[in-house]
């Protein structure tokens, strides 16, 4: 039976350090690469990175609108990178942000965590707003496929806060609440669950909430969102070792030459490495 993710993911921390390098081909990254802006450019953009980068990064996060506003053979692609991107070692968490009613939420888990699905990833991004219970068919999934979820708990944009600080009747936010749902999913795994919250590296002190949920925090905002790795104590406190530090644009803005891509994940890899040590 496969490991579970929160199993795979560890080792891969351990081996490789935190790092999860996103793949957001946007159309000016596109451009200063000197690449078209159509799926030829696409291709040639994600096979880049993934070859750059996958025997060195533990975790790539694909953005799956910048590969879906190509269409059908935008997909192709995506699920390409996926395929080389776990083939040459590296995790992969798909980042799509679904979540539906539960039915529809099956099928989302169908496409994203069924081992078979032509885009099974290691972890989807799933986001919890139509009721944490909603996300019930991908946390199943992912329990039999050895997948794992990152659900949004406290996001980096400045706009989160109005939903996720929303204080609830009994007292508590939206975001600690949901953060108390991926403790109890992770309750008693080892060495951690494959249940991880979002939480943005942007969004200073938060001492305020327990980030102590015994699974992966992925903490976006970092380069380009103006984060640093040297805040992520300051924000995570004893937390900071189960985070997974996401850059995109602050990698791959240095790209397309691979050696100065694999000088930047470096260089990030570094920081994060003091900073978590220190
Ligand atoms: O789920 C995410 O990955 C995510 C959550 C969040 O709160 N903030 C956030 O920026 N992200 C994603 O993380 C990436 C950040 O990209 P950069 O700002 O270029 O490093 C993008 O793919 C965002 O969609």
């Amino acid at each position: 039976m496969t490991p579970s993710f929160g199993t795979r993911l560890r080792s891969a921390m351990d081996e490789r350090g935190p790092l999860c390098v996103g793949i957001d081909p946007h159309a000016s990254l596109l451009a200063s690469w000197g690449l078209d802006d159509d799926v030829a450019g696409l291709e040639r953009f994600s096979r880049t990175v993934v070859e750059a980068l996958a025997d060195t990064v533990a975790v790539f996060k694909p953005q799956a609108a910048f590969f879906e506003r190509h269409g059908s053979r935008g997909v192709a692609v995506l699920e390409r990178a996926v395929a080389d991107a776990r083939a040459a070692g590296a995790l992969v968490v798909m980042d799509a942000k679904r979540g539906d009613i539960g039915s529809t939420m099956a099928a989302y888990a169908e496409t994203f965590l069924h081992p078979d699905a032509p885009l099974f990833s290691d972890a989807l991004t799933v986001s919890p707003y139509l009721g944490y219970g909603s996300l019930a068919p991908a946390v199943e999934l992912a329990r039999t496929s050895g997948a794992g979820l990152f659900v949004l708990a406290l996001t980096s944009n400045p706009e989160g806060a109005e939903v996720q600080r929303a204080v609830r009747e009994d007292g508590r936010t939206i975001g600690a609440t949901m953060l108390a749902h991926l403790a109890a999913e992770n309750a008693g795994e080892s060495p951690m669950g494959s249940f991880g919250a979002v939480v943005g590296a942007t969004l200073g002190d938060l001492s305020s909430f327990d980030l102590d949920i015994n699974g992966p925090l992925l903490a976006p905002g970092i380069g380009a969102q103006g984060a640093t790795a040297a805040d992520l104590p300051r924000v995570f406190g004893a937390a900071v070792h189960n985070v997974v530090p996401n850059v995109s644009r602050g990698v791959l803005r240095h790209g397309p030459d691979a050696a100065a891509l694999r000088g930047a994940a470096e260089q990030f890899a570094e920081e994060i490495r003091k900073a978590v040590s220190g």
